[in-house]
């Protein structure tokens, strides 16, 4: 270890157990030794030469956990303190441990708030903080896509508890807590042992029932993000759904009673229209059938336009609005609901929210997105468009998105390309996500985006908010981009586009930016397709777990990913930059110590394959 890795380490077993608390000197931790090579109690270095595990159990230490000087290793992978005395705070500073696999501080007296900067470890797959005096709210861990056991019992911590992605744990225990609220659904994985004391815990699989919340009148924007029980969302879907429904039924009456029934439908003819705006005829010359819902003076406010499709031929816009509805999700940008229309096809309603911009520039940008075609992007049903309200309808993808074919609800695949460890390997392998079918994915996804880019380029309308999420795999598993063109350049917050400006050939401006994040979210989704681990904090986690390390890549190991489609059926563009953060993630993301530089192309496939890394594709 480095001189500096060195003093860091003496600096942490000072402050953790002050020399005149009788600490034995054959223990090593001095300056004069190394690490590795003399063996400091505690310390393993597994045949290298930088330190991957302390375990420092069961030997009294008695003072603070020094993050800042423990990280400066920066290969530390196990961290275990069980059985101590180690008071104060779980500082920040863990994050810069930023390699950390296993986190083991049970039976201390640690105190205080769990540090946000907790759920940035995303490495990790062990956590252990039981038997502890903390305290406050858990961070959000369920950002930690690869973790198996969070162990909490016995601590003060309050508030609801996150909802963890159960079905990957196999280990939960927040017993003796002071927790409260719903119980998240943990879809069998954990009994009430998991959750015992904790008196303001509620649901199962504890046998107190939670009281049932009351309808809830829809949601302001400052509440919406108040609520995670999946009871609540669906009942402010309904309420929702229901005020949009009363409103719109309203117009429509009054606009019948105003003018008679020879308003009343009439405009759903396309040749019985009275004359509109030159965006209105355009929509129609565009064999699109148009109907309002408005009287007459309002028509062009307010018009659901039902474009071309076969599948909701002759619908109407009554038609959705009776149809049963369910709220699917809330986004940041919007609402979506299902809607079940009565002849057995069923649409996604997405309510877009805070959108400045004109009825007249909406119906254009709609318009020009659905005259670009082609199979992996997800066509546009309807649209409809008034001062207040924005709704898009889409065709329902019963097969979910590629963000839930990673993250892992069984009953599509699991969310394990590369399998994290033997026992997860085995655990998935029945219902793998194969490499293949990644590769189809990030093929068919990079040839619908370069076409949409190469048509809509002009226009300056990208996609804006590409992320697994938005890939929705149709009923043949092929993926198809969803919500095209729904943000503008000006709504990217600026963490993102500086994000995106640093790694990028920095010549655009104003519209061209939002197609370079375009391009930057593709290679997000191409980093999730690999390794099957979410980026959900893009700016922290690309820059402190990708991009820094492609600065020491080889040129040669470039050539590894050839594994890839061949780079034409790719968007050009991403041929370089992608597939070096392919390779430096591979490395990162298991923790791998090899000189990139000594080692050949075909041992390095080898070796990887050794390490059960490539075996999907090798
Ligand atoms: N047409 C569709 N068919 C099936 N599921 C869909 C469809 N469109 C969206 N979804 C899913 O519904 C959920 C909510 O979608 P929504 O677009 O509101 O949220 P989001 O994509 O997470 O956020 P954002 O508002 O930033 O786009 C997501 O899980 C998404 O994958």
């Amino acid at each position: 270890e480095t001189v500096e890795v060195r003093q860091a380490l003496v600096q942490f077993l000072d402050n953790i157990y002050p020399a005149n608390a009788g600490r034995d000197a054959s223990w090593g931790w001095n300056l004069s030794s190394d690490p590795c090579d003399a063996r400091w109690k505690g310390v393993d270095c597994r045949g290298t030469s930088s330190v991957r595990k302390i375990v420092l159990d069961e030997i009294n230490l008695t003072g603070i956990l020094d993050a800042s000087s423990l990280c400066v290793t920066r290969s530390l992978a196990v961290l275990s303190l069980n059985d101590n005395n180690v008071f104060g705070n779980l500082p920040e500073e863990i994050s810069n441990c930023s390699r950390l696999t296993h986190l083991y501080l049970s039976g201390n007296n640690f105190t205080g708030n769990l540090p946000k900067s907790l759920s940035r470890l995303n490495n990790l797959k062990r956590i252990d903080i039981s038997n502890n005096r903390f305290s406050g709210a858990l961070p959000d861990l369920s950002r930690i896509s690869g973790l198996l056991s969070f162990l909490a019992e016995n601590n003060q911590l309050s508030g609801e508890i996150p909802d963890f992605d159960f079905s990957n744990l196999a280990k939960f225990n927040v017993s003796y807590n002071n927790f409260s609220g719903p119980v998240p659904n943990v879809d069998g994985h954990f009994g009430p042992s998991s959750f015992l004391g904790n008196p303001e815990l509620c649901g199962q699989p504890l046998s107190i029932a939670c009281p049932t919340p009351p309808p809830v009148p829809a949601p302001t924007p400052a509440k919406k993000k108040h609520s995670s029980s999946k009871q609540y969302l669906i009942y402010s879907g309904y309420a929702i759904l229901a005020l949009i429904i009363i409103f719109l039924v309203g117009c429509k009456v009054f606009k019948r009673k105003k003018h008679g029934a020879k308003n009343s439908m009439a405009a759903e003819n396309e040749s019985s229209k009275p004359s509109s705006t030159s965006s209105d005829s355009k929509i129609r010359e565009g064999s699109r059938s148009e109907f309002s819902i408005m009287s007459p003076a309002t028509r062009k406010s307010s018009s659901l336009v039902v474009l071309s499709s076969p599948m909701v031929n002759g619908m109407q816009f009554e038609d959705l609005l009776r149809a049963p509805a369910e709220l699917v999700g809330r986004g940041k940008h919007g609402t979506l609901y299902k809607v079940a229309l009565n002849n057995s096809v069923t649409l996604a309603v997405k309510r877009i929210k805070d959108w400045e911009i004109s009825r007249d520039n909406f119906k254009k940008r709609m318009q020009k997105i659905n005259e670009v075609k082609h199979a992996n992007v997800l066509p546009i049903v309807a649209y409809y468009c008034s001062e207040q309200e924005k709704l898009l309808v889409y065709e329902f993808q019963q097969n979910g998105s590629l963000f839930r074919l990673l993250n892992g609800k069984p009953k599509y695949f699991s969310w394990h390309l590369i399998p994290h460890s033997l026992e997860l390997h085995n655990f998935y392998k029945s219902e793998m996500f194969d490499w293949g079918s990644r590769l189809n994915v990030a093929a068919s996804t990079a040839n619908a985006l370069a076409l949409m880019h190469q048509e809509l380029h002009n226009d300056g309308i990208a996609h804006g908010n590409l992320k697994s999420s938005n890939i929705l795999m149709n009923k043949d598993m092929d993926p198809c981009i969803s919500e095209y063109g729904l943000k503008m350049v000006e709504n990217h917050d600026e963490q993102f586009t500086t994000q995106i400006e640093s790694i990028m050939d920095s010549d655009s401006q104003g519209s061209k930016k939002i197609f370079k994040a375009d391009i930057y979210s593709f290679g997000v989704i191409l980093l999730e397709l690999l390794t099957g681990k979410l980026v959900q904090n893009r700016a922290s986690d690309l820059a402190n777990n990708v991009l820094n390390s492609i600065l020491h890549l080889s040129p040669a190991i470039i050539s590894l990913v050839s594994f890839l489609p061949p780079p034409k059926c790719l968007y050009p563009k991403l041929t370089t930059t992608y597939q070096r953060i392919f390779v430096s993630w591979i490395f990162q993301f298991h923790n791998l110590d090899v000189s990139l530089q000594e080692i050949g192309f075909d041992q390095l496939l080898i070796f990887l394959h050794n390490q059960r890394i490539l075996d999907q594709t090798t």
